[in-house]
C-alpha cells in the first residue's frame, strides 16, 4: 500500500440494520495524505454513511476500508484510527459536552490518559489555532454559532489528527462563521493537514483539491478539480453549479481572464483589474 495513502476503500456496501437497500454501495476510492476531498450528492445519496466509514464509527458490511494501511474491521485498531481521523458534525451544540472552552477542548486528551502538561499543551495550541484562546475561561453557551463550530473542531484538533473529516460543518454558520471556520482549515490543510468535507454548498468545491460525487449510494464520480471545473461533471450528475463557474466559463471563453484564474469571485476580480489597468 503506498505510504502516503491515508484512505483505501475497496468495494465498500453498508447497510442500515432493518435496511434491505444499502446505504452506499460498491464504492472503490483512495484518498492520500493532504488531499482536500469534497464530498456532494442530493439528500440520502449517503454522504453521511461514508464519512462514518472513514472513522470507522461504521464498519463496511461488505469490502474492506483502511486508514493508513489499518483495516477498520479489526476491533484491535479501532480507537487509533478514531484518533487519527476525527470528525466535526453540523450541529455543535451536540458535540459540546463541557460547561467550559478550555475543558471542551481538554476532553479528548483527557480521554487519551495524557499527562495534565500535554493536556495543557494540547488545549493552548488547539485554543490558539482556532483563534479562541481569550474565550478559554469562557462558558461555552456564551459563544456565537461560528466560534462553537471552531470550539468542536479545537476538540478534534487537541486529538491532533491527521485528518479532519467534516459533515455539513458550515451548513449552521452565518458568511462570517463560514469564513472563520475555512480559514482555519485553509491553514491547516497547508501544514498538511487532510480533510475530508461533506457540503451542499458547492462553492466550497473551490477550497478542495479533489471531487466525489455521490449518487444514490454509489460513487458517481471521483476526480480532481481541474477535471470538475473543465467539464460539465456536476451538471451531468444533477449537481447545481455555483453561479460564479458559469461566469468563469464565460469571462474565460471570451478571453478576458486568465486560464490560471479559479472561478472564486475575488480571484477573477482581481485578474479583470489587473488586465484593464496593464
Ligand atoms: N441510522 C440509520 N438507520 C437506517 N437508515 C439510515 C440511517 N442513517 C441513514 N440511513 C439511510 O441511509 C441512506 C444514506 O443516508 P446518509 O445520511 O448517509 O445520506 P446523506 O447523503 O448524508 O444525506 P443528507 O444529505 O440528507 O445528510 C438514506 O437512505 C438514509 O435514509
Amino acid at each position: 500500500m503506498a505510504e502516503d495513502r491515508i484512505f483505501s476503500l475497496r468495494d465498500i456496501a453498508f447497510c442500515y440494520p432493518g435496511n434491505d437497500e444499502p446505504a452506499i454501495s460498491g464504492i472503490t476510492m483512495d484518498i492520500n495524505v493532504g488531499w482536500w476531498v469534497t464530498i456532494v450528492g442530493d439528500n440520502g445519496s449517503g454522504k453521511s454513511t461514508l464519512a462514518k466509514i472513514l472513522n470507522a464509527l461504521l464498519i463496511p458490511t461488505r469490502g474492506v476500508c483502511y486508514v493508513l494501511g489499518r483495516d477498520t474491521r479489526d476491533p484491535a485498531v479501532q480507537w487509533d484510527i478514531r484518533k487519527d481521523v476525527c470528525m466535526v458534525f453540523q450541529n455543535p451544540e451536540n458535540q459540546i459536552v463541557a460547561s467550559v472552552v478550555e475543558e471542551e477542548v481538554a476532553f479528548g486528551p483527557e480521554n487519551l490518559g495524557l499527562p495534565s502538561e500535554d493536556i495543557a499543551m494540547r488545549v493552548r495550541w488547539a485554543l490558539g489555532v482556532t483563534g479562541l484562546s481569550e474565550f478559554a475561561k469562557k462558558p461555552t453557551y456564551a459563544l456565537s454559532g461560528g466560534q462553537k463550530q471552531r470550539l468542536a473542531l479545537a476538540g478534534a484538533l487537541a486529538m491532533r489528527p491527521k485528518c479532519i473529516v467534516l459533515d455539513e460543518a458550515t451548513s449552521m454558520l452565518d458568511p462570517e462563521g463560514r469564513r472563520e471556520l475555512t480559514g482555519v482549515l485553509k491553514r491547516l490543510h497547508e501544514e498538511g493537514m487532510t480533510v475530508v468535507s461533506i457540503t451542499h454548498r458547492t462553492e466550497e468545491l473551490l477550497l478542495s483539491d479533489h471531487v466525489a460525487v455521490l449518487s444514490r449510494g454509489k460513487l458517481a464520480f471521483y476526480g480532481d478539480l481541474n477535471e470538475v471545473l473543465s467539464g460539465s461533471t456536476l451538471s451531468k450528475l444533477g449537481i447545481r453549479e455555483p453561479s460564479s463557474f458559469r461566469l468563469w466559463r464565460e469571462l474565460k471563453g471570451r478571453g478576458l481572464i486568465d486560464d490560471r484564474v479559479l472561478p472564486r469571485a475575488e480571484d477573477m476580480a482581481e485578474n479583470l483589474v489587473e488586465k484593464i489597468c496593464l
